[in-house]
């Protein structure tokens, strides 16, 4: 059994550290997980939403019939909620069964192992707790480790290195899967971006190009069993500000979305992945596809654990919705920006939530004005 780390907490200082290893075990969690009464999860059982469920068999093995009809289908859920779920992804099971188990063993080690992938302030790679967050209050009842994706040949590598000089060699195997799965994610998000462009009646490139040489974001959730579920989060409320998500979720449950003014629930699916617009795409959509808001809720039985690629344009990429969604009926709603930009915006500036994109908007106009 690891070395348990004491949680160093007083009413004089802020608490410095916390391990889930014990945080699991108190019965009476620490006041900055407790959420407002208006955030704090659904007292009854939430109802099940019924997903889109979009089969990519058609599509990927090139049935051009098929395509037209898939884009179709996706085209109305992104104009609904924005969430549908893909199977016959191609994405290999075996893949995603080493990715869900080397979550649990990394997860699983003493508190100051993980922290030798710390993840520093104002950076957006490596492992990062509660405590360690940004925040003070409303704290989410989760661990993260955050890793950097490009999907540029040249560092192809960079995920396996990053586990190799952060962890050292005995991490190499796990470095190689999460660098394997980051490069399925990859493909199959411009797969996605195809059938999108596709939906939305415009030139099948525009948004491959666009995504094709791709700076994202690969963050694995894990939520440590808690003793009083229904006053925490595991992930707050929220529009993910990235352009397209592909989410795993193991067979716990717990990602709730928020339709037609209620909490729906998300039933696990181990042979489909969870895939949502952010709100870069909604800007790129010119507004046509939603980002949605969603959540994570906790339980007290088992931890739960979801796998998360954030698909990110490159950092300086101009993000301007194609001249085909543009025009006197439908005129620009959100201004240029660089997704770098908004990321800062995200990480220096703002907690995301369901406004983000509106704050940002607001936030580039003031900044215009001052320079
Ligand atoms: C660009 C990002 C910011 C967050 C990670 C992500 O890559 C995409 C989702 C964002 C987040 C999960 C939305 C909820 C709030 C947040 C602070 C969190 O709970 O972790 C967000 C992430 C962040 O690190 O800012
Ligand atoms: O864990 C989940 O199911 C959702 C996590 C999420 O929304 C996120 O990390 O942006
Ligand atoms: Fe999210």
């Amino acid at each position: 059994m690891p070395s348990l780390q004491k949680v160093y907490m007083n009413h004089q200082q802020k608490p410095l550290v916390f391990d889930s290893l014990i945080l699991q075990h108190k019965t009476d969690i620490p006041q900055q997980f407790v959420w407002p009464d208006n955030e704090k999860p659904n007292s009854e059982k939430v109802k099940e939403l019924a997903v889109p469920l979009v089969d990519l068999g058609g599509f990927i093995s090139g049935k051009s019939s098929s395509a037209k009809e898939t884009a179709n289908f996706v085209g109305e859920a992104c104009k609904k909620h924005g969430f549908f779920l893909v199977i016959n992804h191609g994405v290999n099971a075996s893949l995603i069964e080493d990715a869900h188990r080397y979550m649990d063993l990394f997860f699983a080690l003493p508190l100051v192992e993980k922290q030798r992938a710390q993840r520093k302030v104002g950076e957006s790679c490596g492992y990062a707790s509660s405590f360690t967050g940004r925040f003070s209050s409303k704290l989410p009842w989760k661990e993260t480790l955050s890793l950097q994706f490009s999907s540029e040949n040249s560092s192809s590598n960079m995920v396996k290195d990053y586990f190799e000089n952060t962890m050292g060699k005995e991490f190499t195997r796990l470095g190689k899967v999460y660098q394997e799965y980051c490069n399925a994610m990859s493909r199959l998000s411009l797969r996605i971006m195809e059938l999108l462009g596709m939906s939305l009646g415009i030139n099948q490139a525009y948004f491959k190009e666009l995504f094709e040489h791709n700076d994202s974001i690969m963050r694995l959730n894990y939520y440590p069993r808690c003793q009083q579920p229904d006053l925490t989060l595991g992930t707050g409320p929220h529009c993910d500000p990235t352009s397209l998500t592909i989410l795993h979720q193991d067979s716990v449950g717990g990602l709730e979305v928020f339709i037609d003014n209620e909490w729906r629930s998300i039933a696990p699916n181990q042979n489909a992945f969870v895939v949502n617009i952010g709100d870069t795409f909604m800007a790129l959509s010119n507004g046509r596809y939603r980002s949605c808001l969603h959540r994570a809720v906790v339980n007290n039985i088992i931890h739960r654990k979801s796998l998360a690629f954030f698909l990110c344009p490159k950092k300086d990429k101009v993000v301007r919705p194609p001249d085909e969604l543009v025009d006197e009926k439908n005129p620009r709603i959100y201004p240029d920006f660089t997704w770098s930009t908004f990321l800062e915006f995200t990480q220096k500036h703002y907690r995301s939530d369901m406004n983000t994109l509106q704050a940002f908007t607001n936030w580039i106009q003031q900044n215009k004005h001052m320079n």
